[in-house]
């Protein structure tokens, strides 16, 4: 198997795993994950598919702009220059984006303070913080139509080869040196948003 077939059924894999947890609603969300460096090359969901089916024509390759690197009847995700950025940006090796009812509704709780802050919380580890009264700050970021001017806001909170973004009322998007780790921090960001939800109704 080549690279690029093995990067092919791993982000696939994953995608079958996300699909299970029914976070593909309605076709949102994408996914893409690293091929090479140098070009930067990284496979990325193609446009507006069913992301529960699993197909030949799930993913394309693109260039570090998002372009398609061969000649192909596929669009690369709407979204794809968020991937842009974390790729050029760092040495990350998976991204994913998601849109669950929980972080669309965190994300309008705590849009207008532009961050919510965890803590307390054991499954804070799984962001690779260890000490006793850890903190975790996930940014919230203004859903602007303009994908460029999304992707410009989305990089201002780039600079670590693993990290996490809201964006307000549309959705959650986690980066890692792996496809494991990526997976880990949407999990663990997935289950901080449904703890702080439920707290919610006990504490009216
Ligand atoms: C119907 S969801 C609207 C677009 C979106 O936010 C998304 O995540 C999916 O877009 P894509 O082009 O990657 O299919
Ligand atoms: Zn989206």
């Amino acid at each position: 198997m080549t690279n690029l077939q093995q990067r092919w059924e791993e982000l696939a894999d994953i995608k079958d795993e996300l699909a299970t947890r029914d976070w593909f609603m309605g076709t949102s969300g994408n996914l893409a994950i690293k091929v090479s460096e140098s070009p930067l090359q990284f496979l990325v969901t193609a446009s507006g598919k069913d992301k529960r089916k699993r197909t030949s024509e799930d993913f394309l390759l693109v260039d570090a702009s998002g372009q398609a690197v061969e000649e192909t009847h596929l669009k690369p995700s709407a979204e794809t220059l968020l991937h842009v950025e974390i790729y050029n940006k760092t040495k990350a090796g998976c991204s994913l984006h998601v849109h669950t009812v929980e972080n669309n509704v965190v994300s309008e709780l705590y849009g207008d303070q532009g961050e919510i802050t965890f803590k307390g919380q054991e499954i804070i580890k799984a962001f690779d913080k260890w000490e006793e009264d850890a903190t975790l700050t996930i940014p919230i970021i203004y859903n602007h139509a303009h994908i460029p001017t999304l992707a410009r806001e989305f990089s201002e909170h780039v600079q670590e080869d693993t990290g996490v973004v809201l964006i307000r009322n549309h959705g959650i998007t986690v980066w890692g040196r792996t496809p494991f780790e990526a997976k880990k921090l949407l999990e663990a960001a997935e289950f901080l948003f449904r703890y702080q939800l439920r707290l919610m109704e006990f504490t009216k």
